[in-house]
């Protein structure tokens, strides 16, 4: 039988939502010295037993997916979000998905600003080369984390489990480690599925790879051999591709009716400028130089049209939406509806983000690399150019002629480019991690269930 256990005392939230046996008997099996500082009255708690209990009588409960992400570039909320929609998609209401930066919203400093700190080294990118390739390091960067870990212990165990997670899934390189080290403490990782979804498609940081997860995603095999080295088994890697939202692999679309809805111009080839979810790179200069090449001065009309996505940068949107155009042009800030504007254009123009990458070989568009943060966006380089689905070259004018060219005198080799695209295309990786994330589950079995039985009755059962 399920039983309440009571409590004389103020307890914290996570002794008040798992009580404190279920976490390993007492705090004293948490590392840290802070107290989180919510606080619930004894009648709260006896209530959520309740409620946890009738929760726990049927057999099939609604398990509890936490996607822990940041905001630091667009890509790994990108993946979060293609992840929690194939979910649904393919299981409706048996998951609830959480998306969360549980940093953000529950530490303090380093890793509660770790968005404004991302964009301000990858603006000064050799303090990024430096930051990166310094804590590549296993030592380093475990050491670095676990100081982290044992200061912010209790707040990051609290943002863990106020979201009663049966499954954790990390997309970012940050967040392996100290969530890892929670579980443990806690005595809960034999009980909750951890598993990493690697955003990064070739040169990633090795602090992706940890051996304590029940899966590591990576997307593609250059990764996978990486993880390999890094000390993970056969058994736990798995390579689908990089999760790109459903939207891009199942909406059928037709170009001439998105480019309708997008009030673009309906006859034009159209080239799509961007750069990543914060419109980093040369997109200023690149764009100027396409709005001369795509200039035919001798007939005096345009050969193409422009779309530019600055992402959440106001000010590029500012300033390019104040120049003159020859040709016809489009300014966007950030757009929710990518699916779209890569369904309606003919090539992209993009530093090397990876979820920009993977998306556009989906659309099956031939792409022009103009720039790579160093670290874990060189390796994307090669993984387009070597491929034939596109070309890297930093120079705005080089890049504009080649566009002018594609839509004039070297129409197939866009067309070439375009089918290597497709090739290397893994529309259906999110729905594959997600299956695979369900046979585990599976596998689980009732047992998933027990974390929460036992937070509520743990003395009924010894
Ligand atoms: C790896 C251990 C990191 C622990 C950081 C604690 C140190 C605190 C100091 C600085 C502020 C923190 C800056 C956080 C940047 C966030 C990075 C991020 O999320 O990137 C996402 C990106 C991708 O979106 O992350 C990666 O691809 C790899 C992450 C690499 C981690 C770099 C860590 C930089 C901090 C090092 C400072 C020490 C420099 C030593 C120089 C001798
Ligand atoms: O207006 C916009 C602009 C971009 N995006 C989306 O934002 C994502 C951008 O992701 P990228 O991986 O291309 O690049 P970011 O720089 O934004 O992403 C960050 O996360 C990546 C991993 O996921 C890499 O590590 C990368 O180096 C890092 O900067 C893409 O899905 C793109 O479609 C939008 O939805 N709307």
């Amino acid at each position: 039988m399920v039983m309440a256990v009571g409590h004389h005392r103020k307890s914290s939230i996570t002794e008040k939502l798992f009580g404190g046996s279920y976490f390993g008997g007492s705090s004293n099996h948490v590392v840290g010295h802070r107290k989180c500082s919510v606080e619930f009255e004894d009648d709260d708690f006896e209530e959520l037993d309740d409620a946890l209990e009738l929760t726990q009588i049927g057999a099939e409960r609604t398990k509890n997916v936490l996607i822990l992400m940041s905001d630091t570039g667009g890509g790994h909320r990108a993946s979060a979000e293609a992840i929690r929609a194939a979910f649904q998609l393919e299981f409706g209401d048996e998951y609830r998905i959480f998306v969360k930066d549980v940093w953000k919203e529950y530490t303090g400093w380093p890793l509660n600003d770790m968005e404004r700190s991302y964009k301000f080294m990858v603006k000064h990118v050799q303090l990024w080369k430096v930051a990166f390739h310094s804590t590549s390091p296993k030592w380093i960067h475990s050491l670095y984390l676990a100081a982290i870990a044992a200061y912010y212990a209790k707040e990051v165990e609290a943002g863990l489990m106020e979201y009663k997670p049966d499954i954790i899934i990390s997309v970012h390189p940050l967040m392996q480690h100290i969530p890892l080290w929670v579980l443990k403490w806690q005595g809960l990782q034999k009980k909750v599925i951890f598993v990493t979804v690697i955003t990064d498609l070739n040169t990633c940081h090795p602090t992706w790879f940890h051996p304590g997860v029940n899966r590591c995603y990576c997307p593609s095999q250059e990764v996978a051999k990486r993880a390999l080295v890094d000390g993970l088994e056969e058994s736990q890697v798995r390579v689908y591709g990089l999760p790109i939202r459903p939207s891009f692999a199942r909406a059928v679309l037709s170009k001439d009716k998105l480019r309708e809805e997008l009030e673009m111009d309906p006859d034009l080839p159209a080239v799509l400028l961007m750069g990543g979810g914060e419109g980093m790179g040369p997109v200023k200069k690149t764009a100027k130089a396409l709005g001369n090449s795509l200039f035919d001065e001798a007939q005096g009309k345009p050969i193409g049209q422009l779309i530019i996505i600055c992402g959440r940068n106001k000010n590029l949107v500012c300033t390019l939406q104040s120049e003159e155009w020859k040709i016809p042009v489009k300014v966007r800030g950030f757009e929710t509806q990518m699916e779209k504007w890569m369904g309606a254009c003919d090539c992209l123009i993009t530093k090397a983000g990876p979820g920009t990458i993977a998306e556009a070989l989906i659309r099956g568009l031939p792409i022009i690399l103009n720039d790579y943060i160093p670290g874990q966006e060189k390796g994307n380089v090669p993984y387009v150019v070597d491929n034939g689905a596109g070309i890297f070259t930093r120079s705005p004018k080089e890049t504009a002629r080649i566009v002018a060219e594609w839509f004039s005198t070297k129409t197939d080799e866009l067309k070439r480019m375009s089918e290597n695209s497709l090739k290397l295309a893994q529309p259906e990786a999110v729905f594959d991690i997600v299956k695979d994330i369900h046979e585990l589950a599976l596998q689980r079995g009732p047992l998933a269930n027990v974390p929460y039985i036992l937070t509520s009755s743990f003395t009924s059962l010894i």
